[in-house]
Formats: C-alpha cells, sequence, structure tokens
C-alpha cells in the first residue's frame, strides 16, 4: 500500500475549476477529497495536474493552462526518513511557488506551507497550499546530531536528509548566490550535499575524482571542501526521482519493469562505463542503490552516484587488488571469499592474496548484468538464502536459470546480454563497448539515441516515447506497475520457492540494501 506523505490543500476558488480525471487504475484522489478540498501526495505515485484528462490525475478546466501543467511525487528513501515532494513544472504558462516562477523541466523539493499558482493575466487561476507531515517541519536537531557545518562557502545546508549511506549521509542545500534574480525572476534550484566522516588520515578520493568528470549520466559535483572535525563535503546535483533501489521496491518485493525501459536504463548506463573506462575510471560499486533517477518515471535521465571506492587507474598497472563493493553485485574476480579467515588481511578491505591476479574494469560490467537482470525480472540472480556466503558461492559458479517464470515473457537478444555480462570468465565477459554493440541495444539505436536526445539531453516529456519500441513480446510487467497500490522500505532478507519441480532457488527478489565493504 503506499501511503500520503503530503497534502495540497486547495485555496480560493480553485475546488471550481477542478474534476477528476477518467484514469481510475491509477487514480487515488478521490470526490471526497475534492469536496474536503485537500489532495493526497503518496508515495509510488505520479500526480498530474492540467487540461488533458487523459493523461492528468486532476483536470483544471482553464484554457490558460496546459494539457499537462505540473507533476507531483513523492520520494521516501526508507521507512526511518522524512517523505520528500517534489513539483515539476511542464505547462506552457508557467507555476509559481510563494509567487516566484519556476523553470520549467526543473524538479523543486515542496517545503510546508509553500503556495503553488497558477495565473493568467487576470491574476491567480487556482492555488494550491503544501503541507508536510507534522515532523518534517521540527527536525532542526540534524546539524547537532552530525556534527556537520550548516553553511559552507556559498553552500547553505538544509535538514532534510535524501539519503544515508554506509560512509555518508546526503542532505539538500541551496546555492545561496543563486537568488531568484531580478530580470528571470527564476526560483533557484535544489542541490545535495554528501557529507562523510572522514579518518584524519584519508584524502577525499570521491571528490577528486568527481571533479575530474563532465558526463550526463554521472552525478554532477561542484565543490568540495573538509571542515575542521574532517567532514568531506561533495556539493553536487540532486537527483530528485530517488535510487533505482527505491524505484523499484514497489511491494514487499522487487518489481520488474518493462523491458524498453529497462533497455533506456542500461544504454544510460553504459554510455557512463565507457567515458569512465576510457578514462582509466572503475566505479567497482554499481548497485540499484547508487543509480539516480530524475524522476520515478519512464524514460527519466538517470545518473550513476557514489565513487566513495572508485579507482583511477591512470596511476597504477591497471589492474586492481583490493576486495571492494557489494557482495551481491560483485564480479567472482574481485575476490570475496565465502570465508572471511581466507584474506590475507582485512580491515575495510582486504588484499588479494595473489599479486598475479587482480581484476580490471570488466568488474563493472558483471555488477550492471546483476541490475539488469533485477530490473527484468525482479530476481536477484545470486541472491539464495541472503548470506554473504552464500552470494558469492552462487556467483563464483554463475549459473543462471532462465528457465524461472520471470524470463518467459522476456527477449532472448535481453537475456544473451545478460549472460555476456555475467561471464564468470572475464576474457569471455563484453567490455562497455561490446556491450553497447550488442544486438539488443543495437536494434533499437535509432530510436534510443532519439530519445537520448530529446528527452534525457534536452529534457522535454512527450509521454510515449517508449512506446514505439517493440522488445518483449508483451510486458505483464507494465500491468504490475501501473495497477497495484504500494508501500516500500528497504527490505529486510527472505527466501521463497520459486521452481515449480520444488527445487529451492531463493533468488529472491525482496531483500535489505546492501552495505558495501
Ligand atoms: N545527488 C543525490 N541526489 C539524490 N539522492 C542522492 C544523491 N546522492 C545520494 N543519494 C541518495 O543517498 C543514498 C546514499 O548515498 P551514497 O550511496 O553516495 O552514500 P554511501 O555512504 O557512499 O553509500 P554506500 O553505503 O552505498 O557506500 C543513495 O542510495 C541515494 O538514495
Amino acid at each position: 500500500m503506499s501511503t500520503v506523505q503530503g497534502k495540497l490543500k486547495l485555496l480560493d476558488q480553485t475546488r471550481n475549476f477542478l474534476a477528476l480525471s477518467k484514469l481510475k487504475s491509477c487514480n487515488y484522489v478521490t470526490e471526497d477529497d475534492l469536496q474536503n478540498s485537500y489532495i493526497p501526495i503518496k508515495t509510488h505515485n505520479m500526480l498530474k495536474f492540467g487540461r488533458n484528462g487523459n493523461e492528468v490525475n486532476v483536470i483544471i478546466n482553464h484554457p490558460a493552462i496546459s494539457g499537462v501543467h505540473f507533476a507531483m511525487w513523492c520520494i521516501l528513501f526508507d521507512e526511518d526518513s522524512f517523505p520528500m515532494c517534489y513539483i515539476k513544472d511542464i505547462s506552457l504558462n508557467g507555476s509559481k511557488i510563494n509567487g516566484i516562477q519556476l523553470q520549467k523541466d526543473t524538479s523543486y523539493l515542496l517545503r510546508h506551507n509553500d503556495i503553488i499558482t497558477i495565473d493568467d493575466m487576470t491574476g491567480s487561476i487556482c492555488a494550491f497550499q503544501f503541507i508536510e507531515p507534522i515532523e518534517v517541519k521540527t527536525d532542526d536537531t540534524i546539524f547537532q546530531k552530525l556534527n556537520i557545518n550548516q553553511q559552507v562557502n556559498k553552500w547553505c545546508i538544509s535538514n532534510r536528509i535524501v539519503g544515508n549511506g554506509t560512509f555518508g549521509h546526503v542532505l539538500i542545500c541551496k546555492d545561496e548566490t543563486k537568488k531568484p534574480n531580478q530580470t528571470r525572476k527564476l526560483k533557484s534550484k535544489d542541490y545535495a550535499v554528501k557529507i562523510i566522516k572522514m579518518k584524519a588520515d584519508r584524502i577525499n578520493k570521491e571528490g577528486r575524482i568527481l571533479l575530474l568528470l563532465n558526463h550526463p549520466n554521472i552525478i554532477k559535483v561542484y565543490y568540495t571542501s573538509m571542515d575542521l572535525n574532517n567532514n568531506l563535503y561533495i556539493f553536487q546535483d540532486l537527483a530528485t526521482g530517488g535510487d533505482l533501489f527505491s524505484y523499484l521496491a514497489k511491494t514487499d518485493c522487487l518489481t520488474a519493469i518493462p523491458e524498453t525501459e529497462a533497455l533506456l536504463i542500461v544504454y544510460q548506463i553504459l554510455l557512463a562505463l565507457k567515458y569512465l573506462h576510457s578514462r582509466g575510471i572503475v566505479h567497482r560499486d554499481l548497485k540499484l542503490d547508487n543509480i539516480l533517477l530524475e524522476s520515478p518515471e519512464p524514460c527519466t535521465r538517470i545518473t550513476i552516484a557514489d565513487f566513495g571506492i572508485a579507482k583511477n587507474l591512470t596511476s597504477t598497472n591497471g589492474r586492481m587488488h583490493t576486495v571492494v563493493g557489494t557482495p551481491e553485485y560483485c564480479a567472482p574476480e574481485v575476490g570475496f571469499k565465502a570465508n572471511r579467515e581466507m584474506y590475507h588481511h582485512f580491515s575495510r578491505a582486504a588484499t588479494l592474496k595473489d599479486p598475479d591476479k587482480g581484476y580490471n574494469n570488466k568488474c563493472d560490467l558483471w555488477s550492471l548484468g546483476v541490475i539488469t537482470h533485477i530490473m527484468l525480472t525482479g530476481v536477484s540472480p545470486f541472491y539464495r538464502d541472503g548470506t554473504e556466503k552464500s552470494i558469492i558461492e552462487s556467483a563464483m559458479r554463475g549459473n543462471i536459470n532462465y528457465n524461472i517464470r520471470h524470463w518467459e515473457k522476456i527477449s532472448s537478444s535481453a537475456k544473451d546480454f545478460v549472460d555476456h555480462l555475467l561471464k564468470v570468465d572475464v576474457r569471455k565477459r563484453f567490455d562497455s563497448k561490446k556491450s553497447l554493440d550488442h544486438l539488443w541495444l543495437k536494434k533499437h539505436r535509432t530510436q534510443l539515441d532519439e530519445i537520448y536526445i530529446k528527452r534525457i539531453l534536452q529534457g522535454n516529456s512527450p509521454n510515449d516515447s517508449l512506446s514505439g519500441m517493440k522488445t518483449a513480446k508483451n510486458s505483464a510487467d507494465h500491468e504490475n506497475r501501473v495497477s497495484s497500490e504500494h508501500n516500500w522500505k528497504r527490505k529486510k532478507p527472505k527466501t521463497m520457492v520459486i521452481s515449480s519441480k520444488k527445487v529451492k532457488l531463493n533468488t529472491l527478489t525482496s531483500y535489505a540494501k546492501k552495505q558495501p565493504i
């Protein structure tokens, strides 16, 4: 079940212009909500307002309103975090927050009591007040709790946490120099800052690598800084659609997405990997949690984040020997051992015993294979009973069972693609260039490029961009995604029998957020 995470109060005469669309299957707004003048904003549901009843949830009947005027959604990182509600204007005439014009196609975090208005020449057509759950408004203790600064250079950090990891907290911040300027009068963007408690002698590797990079599918970093308490601040773009884990975790299990949608995500990840690998950089911790979305819908731009254990190989001999990553996504040659006593030494990371072995940038392609497998089937290929030992042993064997029902509707070229990435023998595994040339991508390359340029790079929002691409015969997953009511959180592992022959595979869709080593 999805839950209400915020509300829009209808102000003034707004109610008179509103009607519910016929999109019953995915419209959770009811006549009662309109009568009571409160529209709920729920997790996992894009809420669209506009004039076109076939595309929006709430119709605003007025000639100055665009077909789809603005969209809202809510992201909840996990069950312990505060919800983040966002708004994106996609209209011709524009929308305002507290009287300040929103930049078209840009997402803004909504704050308690924000007033959203749509105006025409004569004044305000409709007005909504955003109401946040009570706890969000009052939590100002975060700066003391984390022992961090609220102001760093020109950046002002807010009390809102977008995500937490093993090493960092990610908070919303603003660039103070970008106050709405008088001529354009546009609302300034929100940014994110990742704050990591560093050991005294540690250098800022993550910031250093990220500052070198400039690619549409890699999170853009603007500035890094260290304070007197050894907190490292990495100021970067805010990904307003949450991460891929949250996007897929709509029920107790991870849900598969349609093949076309997965294809566009894979394409973007591959473009980023090709860029990274050609510069000698290996990510080494690709996983669902580190793939960020611009908005939680198909055809969105994705960015790769978390370069905390990335390696710049230009200064080495091109091979790595440190055992790092997250076992579930980690290539066998990286050297995770089912028995930790087998490690040469083990602090935060272990080192491979045999200096001749080592691994190269193809470890990222294995991780992409795992991610693609999950997106297409909802199943994590080597998860077994969820213990580190069983995951590692299963990845070493590398056997993928393509006979489970989850693969039934997936095209043979998609299966073949996954198979070429999840090759235990590194020599047989595709690199990023070969992967981009694989039939699964190649046969849709023209459409992928078209969508990439129009939607990803230019940010246009046609709703049916993926409809022309016929990959699988049909996609039952599609129905899963639009119809049901969902509730999600970062889950505890559990097991499930998925073979009709009663073979216990336990490759389960429901699992906890994985911590890297
Ligand atoms: N720029 C961003 N915009 C929005 N959300 C973000 C951003 N960066 C990170 N996040 C969220 O915060 C979470 C934690 O961030 P990140 O993975 O960088 O931290 P970490 O401590 O390195 O995590 P890990 O435990 O994977 O090493 C991510 O999974 C994501 O949901």
